[in-house]
């Protein structure tokens, strides 16, 4: 079975003398179809594990083994290209499969606002084109940065039921990073939860499935113990 590894000694962000380490000798290993869920406070390093696990930081010299593919990711920001409408926006990852676009763009509930510009999104409107853009591709690795910030409670509810089909449907490799646990904990099958610097893992918690995919719980069912 496919698992991601992430593996590295040190990393540091460059800044004044040796920079600032953000991990050292940290490990991490998710296996294919588990959603893991990576808390912690702000500034502990959760967005740069992204962006280490989805091979766009040049500084990165660890090893991050199983990286399957396709790849489907939301950045913190949305990174649209302010050229193209929504649609075309969704489009791009998935050249030629416009209905298909058009469908992602519906599920994330902007069909009113296919042909519109970015500029004239709001930041909510905005992260939902990148949450589509980074399912479209039918990710086989899922890399999602804060997906429900700037969302108000029933549009976040209602990316919410969406994750969990495609979790249900076509379950991914899911790295999920957020400070605020309440709002994606019942999509998790595992809490990783980051602390200090360097971060290290203080808290690693597998969530019981109980019947399978379709009975994901939220909190209450969280047990004490690895997660593998
Ligand atoms: N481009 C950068 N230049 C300098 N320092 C950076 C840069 N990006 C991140 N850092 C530093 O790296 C550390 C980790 O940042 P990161 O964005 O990964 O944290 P985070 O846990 O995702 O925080 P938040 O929840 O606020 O998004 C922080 O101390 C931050 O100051």
């Amino acid at each position: 079975m496919l698992t991601i590894r992430i593996k590295m000694k040190t990393f540091a962000i460059p800044g004044q003398g040796q920079g600032r380490t953000v991990f050292r000798d940290f490990a991490l290993d998710v296996p294919h179809g588990q959603v893991c869920v990576i808390a912690g406070p702000s500034g502990v390093g959760k967005s740069t594990l992204l962006s280490i696990v989805a091979g766009t930081d040049r500084e990165f010299r660890g090893v991050v083994d199983g990286r399957a593919l396709p790849v489907g990711m939301m950045f913190q920001t949305p990174r649209l290209l302010p050229w193209l409408t929504v649609l075309r926006n969704v489009e791009l990852v998935i050249p030629g499969r416009e209905q298909e676009a058009s469908r992602w763009v519906a599920a994330v509930g902007l069909e009113d606002h296919a042909n519109e510009y970015p500029q004239r999104l709001s930041g909510g409107m905005a992260r939902r084109v990148a949450l589509a853009r980074a399912l479209a591709v039918e990710p086989a690795l899922l890399l999602l940065d804060e997906p429900f910030a700037s969302l108000d409670e029933g549009t976040a509810n209602r990316m919410g039921l969406l994750l969990r089909e495609v979790f249900n449907t076509r379950p991914p490799i899911a790295l999920i990073v957020t400070h605020n646990l309440a709002q994606v904990s019942s999509l998790a099958d595992r809490i990783v939860v980051l602390e200090g610097s360097p971060a290290v893992i203080v808290r690693d918690v597998g969530i019981a499935r109980g019947g399978g995919p379709a009975s994901r719980r939220g909190p209450a069912s969280l047990q004490a113990g690895g997660a593998e």
